[in-house]
């Protein structure tokens, strides 16, 4: 396995390009870290498969390096980079048996018989591929199919990385849970450095230690599903992780007051004093479960028009109306929800303000 650094890397399919619109990957410069398990989060077209392309040497980046172990591989082919790569549809031998199918990148490198078996058999065990070992590939259904392709990814302990682009795409939904704790235990058990492209949260929150978010062919945030969720450095990461995403206001700041269209909203301190020499467009943003909503009128609370409310089973989505803006605040199940007139109060610790869409921070 290796340690995978991209230095300065940037990517444009046109020939000669203009701006940086003309870039599917802006500027990326990071490090994968040997035996660690990171899941590549992003909306559709914003660079993750040019991203794992680069890594895997099927693109060559228009600048900037890409390292294994300290060992320049940019100009190198995915061949010569010995990497192993899962596909969103199964690729394998149609014909041959589901053994036969993942000792074949084994057999390719000229791996002892011996070996070759002992891992088949490891890694088909871990996968619940063992009782299909002797049946070939082409009766199964799709999603075995992609079991054996995830298996043949897997199979070789000398790969530098395995890369996997959406692997769960062609899988059931209720089996994709299944998988995904596969993915989990086979990582904890054999230290692969595993990166896994997805654009579904859930998907990347339950597989890896480290979630890199792209947005617009740019890392946008590197962090634990935590850190994500609590302390998003862009507008993207808040919008697009949790469920319903983060709010967020326009505001402008007097003292450390972030008036919203006449309504007053308490900041830190901190955030304020850091503020002062930020410039451009202001907005605070608060999660839904942060946002508290009161029956009374309370202290700094600010009057809201309850519009609707969700009953999610353990929590409810309650729908505000504030100083034109639509918010979304999650309740526990238990407590009382306001018929019409609300009033909500936005905790100082859990109110962050985003300047131009990043996060205002030390
Ligand atoms: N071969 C190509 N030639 C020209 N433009 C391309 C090519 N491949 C990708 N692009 C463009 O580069 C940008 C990034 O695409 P990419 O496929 O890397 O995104 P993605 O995040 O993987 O999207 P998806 O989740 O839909 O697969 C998009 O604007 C896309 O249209």
């Amino acid at each position: 396995m290796a340690r995978i650094d991209l230095q300065e890397v940037a990517h444009s399919y046109a020939k000669r390009p203009k701006s940086e619109a003309d870039y599917a990957l802006k500027r990326i410069h990071n490090t994968w870290n040997d035996g660690g398990a990171y899941a590549l989060l992003g909306p559709s077209g914003c660079g993750k498969t040019t991203l794992l392309n680069v890594i895997s040497g099927l693109v060559t980046p228009s600048q900037g390096q890409v390292l294994y172990n300290g060992k320049d591989v940019t100009d190198l082919p995915p061949e010569k980079r010995n990497i192993a790569q899962v596909f969103q549809f199964p690729v394998l031998y149609d014909t041959m048996s589901v053994f036969n199918n993942l000792a074949f990148p084994l057999r390719n490198r000229g791996v002892e018989e011996s070996d070759v078996k002992k891992r088949v058999m490891e890694v088909a065990e871990i996968l619940d591929l063992t009782p299909f070992l002797h049946r070939r590939a082409a009766g199964l259904a799709a999603d075995a199919k992609q079991k054996i392709s995830l298996g043949r990814g897997l199979v070789r302990s000398d790969v530098a990385a395995i890369l996997f682009d959406e692997p769960l795409t062609v899988i059931d939904p209720h089996l994709k849970w299944h998988l995904r704790r596969k993915l989990k235990e086979i990582h904890e058990q054999l230290k692969l450095t595993l990166i896994y492209v997805t654009h579904d949260q859930t998907e990347a929150l339950t597989f890896a230690d480290q979630v890199m978010v792209m947005y617009e062919g740019e890392l946008v945030q590197i962090g634990t599903p935590q850190e994500l969720f609590e302390n998003p450095q862009h507008k993207f990461v808040g919008f697009f992780i949790g469920s319903p995403g983060m709010n967020f206001l326009t505001c402008t700041l007097e003292g450390n007051i972030a008036r919203v269209d006449g309504a007053n909203i308490t900041l830190d301190d901190d955030t304020v004093a850091l503020a002062q020499k930020a410039q451009g467009k202001m907005e605070i943003g608060i999660r839904p479960m942060y946002l508290e909503v009161h029956s009374k009128s309370i202290q700094d609370g600010i009057p809201a028009a309850v519009t609707s409310v969700e009953d999610q089973g353990s929590f409810k989505i309650v729908t505000v109306n504030m100083a034109g803006y639509t918010l979304r605040a999650r309740l526990p199940e238990d407590q009382a929800v306001p018929s019409n007139q609300g009033w909500l109060r936005f905790p100082k610790q859990w109110t962050k303000l985003f300047v131009d869409g990043r996060l205002v921070h030390k």
